[in-house]
C-alpha cells in the first residue's frame, strides 16, 4: 500500500515496523519481504507486550522538541495479529483436531490483551488498530476487545466496519458466551473455583469487570475450602459438551445489518457485534476474527498503570498454573535472546558464488569506513557534540542485543562515489546517508543495505534512545563486495534484489539481450562470449570492461534507451558478472528458476529439458 501511494520516481515516505518474538519467524518474514523490494521496512524481535517506545533520552528531548520530533515513536496504524490457539486453521492443519483444548485460548487471553494494550499505547491519537486472530474462541476474541475497551475507557472506540470490503462474507461478533475450564462451563467469574480464579480471569467473561478489578475483589473473597479447593456448592457450573453462545447470522454489506447486542444478564455492554467473524463454511476459508479500534485520545497514566498492576497481581500464581496449560507459539524468552538471527543464511547469492567458483576478496582495508548510526556530520548528531560516555557506547562495535549485529551507517564517500560513477547512478537517487551495514561486515563491509528516509530517521532515533529497538533486518541489500581477478575497478557489485528500485536510476553497464540469450543465461548461469546466439550481444559483452553489469529483457529488446527502460514496468533485469571470457549470472537459484519459467512463458520460448546441461561445453 505504501508503495502504491508513492510519488512517481521516488521511494515512498512511510515506514513499516514488523515485529515477532520468535527469531525463526523473523527470518521467514525477512525472506518473504525480499520479494517486496522495499527500503521502508524494519524487522524487530521483541515481546510485543513490551515493545519499546523508543523514548528519547532527557538530554536529547529538549533539542528534539525544538526539532519538532515527537518524544517517542508513534504509529498511524497498528496491526496486532496476535498469537492464538489457531482453531480457525483446523481445515488445513489437521493436527489441530488432536492438539486443541480449551486451555490454549484461556492461556493466551491475557497475553493477547497485553500485546493489544501496548499496540494502543503506541498508536497515534486518530490512528486505527486492527486486532486479529485465526481462532473462533470468544475468550481470545470478543473478550479481548471488551477488556481493551474497558481498560482504555473513552480513549478508544470499536469501529463499525460493516460497509468495508463488501465482498467479504462475515458474521457479527458475539455478545454472550461461556468459558470452559477443564471440561466445566462457567457463566461468570464468581462461579470459578478459588484455585482457578487466577487462571480463568474476570475479563474472559462477557459481563465482567476488568481483570484487575475482578482480581482485587476476589482476593478479598473467602472461599470455603472444605471440599479441598474444588468447586463450592453455590457455584453455577455445568459439565457439558454444549456451548451456549449467540452465533449471529451471516451478513455482508448487502444483507440486513445486525440489530445490536443481545441484552441479558450475562451479555457484554460493549457493541461487540461490530467485530467481524469469518467462518470457514461461509466462503470456503479458514476462520478469522477481526476488530478495528480507533484511538480518540491518549491513554491516561492510570490506564497504563493498570496494565502493570494486573501483571503484578497475576505473575507468580499464574505463571505456575499456566505451566500446566499447553500454549501455542510460546517462545521462551531466553531462547529468543540467544538465537542468532540468520538473515545472512538466507542469502542465496553467497552459495551461488561459491558454486560458480568466482573469486571473492577476503581481505579488506582496515580503515574505519563505518560510523555508528547517528554520528552524522551535521547538527546534534555530530560525534563531537556527544558526551564521552555516550560516544563510547555508540562507538562500541557490539550491539546491546545478543545475537544481533548493530546497524551502522556506511559513510565511505570514496567508495560511494566509485559505485555511483561505475554504474552511472543518477544523482536524484541519493545514496549518501541511506546506506547501512552490520558490524559483522565491519572489516570489509561485505554487504551494504539501502534504507528509506523514514528508516534512516528511525535509526537515528534508535541510537538517540540508546538502542531500544532490537533491529534484525532493514532496507534492501543493494551492494556486495565482489572483487575478482578480472581487474574490475569497482569493488562492489549490485544485488539482484535491489534492481526493481535501482534500475530506473542506472545509466551505465546495461545490456539488452534477446529473449533466447536471456533464457540461456538463466539456464546455464555461465556462458562464453562466443556462445551467445545473438553475435551482436556477444560482441557487446566482450567489449564491456570486466565487472558487474545488468542484462535487461523487454519487448522490442533492441531498443536500449535508458529512460524508456526505467519507465517500462515490463522490463525484466538480472545482475551478471562479466568475467575474462564468460558472462556469469548473479541471481540465486530459486529466483533464476522463477524467472526462467516466467520468460519462457511470456516470450513463447521452447522450454529446456530438466536434465539438459551444456555448462562445460558453453564455458569452453
Ligand atoms: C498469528 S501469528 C502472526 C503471523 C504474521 N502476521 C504473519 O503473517 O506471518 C502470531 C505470531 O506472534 C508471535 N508471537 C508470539 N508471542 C509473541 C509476543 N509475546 N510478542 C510478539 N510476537 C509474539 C508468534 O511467533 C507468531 O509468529
Amino acid at each position: 500500500m505504501i508503495h502504491q501511494s508513492k510519488e512517481l520516481g521516488l521511494p515512498p515516505r512511510a515506514l513499516v515496523i514488523a515485529n515477532d518474538v520468535n527469531a525463526q519467524r523473523c527470518d521467514l518474514l525477512i525472506h518473504n519481504a525480499k520479494r517486496m523490494c522495499t527500503a521502508n521496512l524494519i524487522v524487530t524481535n521483541h515481546e510485543a507486550q513490551h515493545f519499546p517506545g523508543c523514548f528519547l533520552a532527557n538530554d536529547l528531548s529538549e533539542i528534539c522538541k525544538n526539532d519538532c520530533k515527537p518524544q517517542r515513536l508513534e504509529f498511524d496504524r497498528v496491526l496486532c495479529d496476535v498469537p492464538c490457539s489457531g482453531d480457525g486453521t483446523m481445515r488445513k492443519g489437521h493436527d489441530m483436531w488432536r492438539k486443541w483444548n480449551s486451555g490454549m485460548g484461556n492461556g493466551l487471553h491475557l497475553l493477547q490483551v497485553d500485546i493489544s494494550m501496548r499496540g494502543l499505547a503506541l498508536l497515534k491519537v486518530g490512528g486505527m488498530m486492527v486486532y486479529s486472530t485465526c481462532s473462533m474462541n470468544p475468550v481470545e476474541n470478543e473478550a479481548v476487545i471488551a477488556e481493551l475497551l474497558r481498560r482504555s475507557g473513552n480513549s478508544v472506540e470499536l469501529l463499525d466496519v460493516s460497509n468495508k470490503l463488501p465482498e467479504l462474507v462475515r458474521r457479527p461478533g458475539l455478545s454472550t458466551w461461556k468459558v470452559q475450564d477443564k471440561g466445566y462451563w462457567f457463566q461468570n467469574h464468581e462461579d470459578v473455583p478459588h484455585n482457578r480464579k487466577n487462571v480463568i480471569l474476570p475479563s474472559m467473561f462477557p459481563s465482567s469487570t476488568s481483570t484487575q478489578e475482578g482480581l482485587s475483589a476476589c482476593n478479598n473473597t473467602e472461599i470455603n475450602t472444605d471440599n479441598g479447593g474444588s468447586f463450592s456448592r453455590n457455584f453455577s457450573i455445568e459439565k457439558t459438551s454444549e456451548v451456549y453462545c449467540d452465533t449471529g447470522g451471516v451478513s455482508n454489506s448487502n444483507s440486513t445489518k445486525y440489530s445490536g447486542s443481545t441484552s441479558n444478564s450475562f451479555g457484554s455492554k460493549f457493541p461487540l457485534h461490530h467485530c467481524m467473524r469469518i467462518v470457514p463454511h461461509d466462503q470456503d476459508s479458514g476462520a478469522f476474527f477481526i476488530a478495528v479500534l480507533h484511538k480518540l485520545s491518549p491513554l491516561n497514566e492510570s490506564q497504563m498503570a493498570e496494565v502493570a498492576k494486573t501483571e503484578q497481581l497475576l505473575s507468580t500464581d499464574r505463571a505456575v498454573k499456566l505451566k500446566e496449560e499447553p500454549q501455542t507459539e510460546k517462545v521462551p524468552h531466553e531462547k529468543v535472546q540467544h538465537h542468532k538471527i540468520s538473515f545472512e543464511v538466507l542469502d542465496d547469492d553467497k552459495s551461488l558464488e561459491e558454486q560458480q567458483n568466482l573469486s571473492m576478496d577476503n581481505d579488506s582495508s582496515k580503515d574505519s569506513k563505518l560510523s555508528e548510526v547517528g554520528l552524522g556530520s551535521d547538527g546534534v548528531e555530530n560525534g563531537e557534540a556527544e558526551s564521552g560516555d555516550r560516544m563510547k557506547k555508540l562507538q562500541s562495535k557490539n550491539s546491546k542485543w545478543k545475537g544481533v549485529d548493530p546497524v551502522l551507517f556506511f559513510k565511505d564517500l570514496t567508495v560511494i562515489k566509485n559505485i555511483v560513477s561505475f554504474f552511472g547512478i543518477n544523482e536524484s537517487f541519493q545514496l549518501e546517508g541511506h546506506l547501512v551495514t552490520r558490524s559483522a561486515d565491519t572489516d570489509n563491509a561485505r554487504r551494504i543495505y539501502y534504507v528509506s528516509k523514514s528508516v534512516q530517521e528511525t535509526l537515528r532515533r534508535n541510537v538517540e534512545s540508546e538502542e531500544q529497538l532490537k533491529i534484525v533486518s532493514l532496507g534492501i541489500k543493494m551492494f556486495e563486495t565482489h572483487r575478482s581477478k578480472d581487474g574490475c575497478s569497482c569493488a562492489y557489485r549490485l544485488s539482484y534484489e535491489s534492481l526493481p528500485l535501482l534500475l530506473p536510476y542506472i545509466s551505465k553497464r546495461m545490456l539488452s539481450s534477446s529473449p533466447k540469450d536471456f533464457q540461456r543465461l538463466l539456464h546455464y548461469r555461465t556462458i562464453n562470449f562466443a556462445h551467445f546466439i545473438d553475435a551482436r550481444f556477444g560482441e557487446e559483452v566482450a567489449s564491456l570492461m570486466p565487472g558487474c553489469c545488468v542484462v535487461v529483457l523487454r519487448e522490442g529488446h533492441q531498443n536500449l534507451d535508458v529512460d524508456s527502460i526505467a519507465m517500462d514496468p515490463t522490463t525484466i533485469a538480472i545482475v551478471c558478472w562479466r568475467g575474462k571470457a564468460t558472462m556469469n549470472v548473479m541471481v540465486s537459484p530459486p529466483d533464476r528458476k522463477e524467472l526462467l519459467e516466467r520468460i519462457t512463458h511470456r516470450f513463447g520460448l521452447e522450454a529446456f529439458r530438466v536434465d539438459e546441461d551444456e555448462d562445460v561445453q558453453l564455458r569452453d
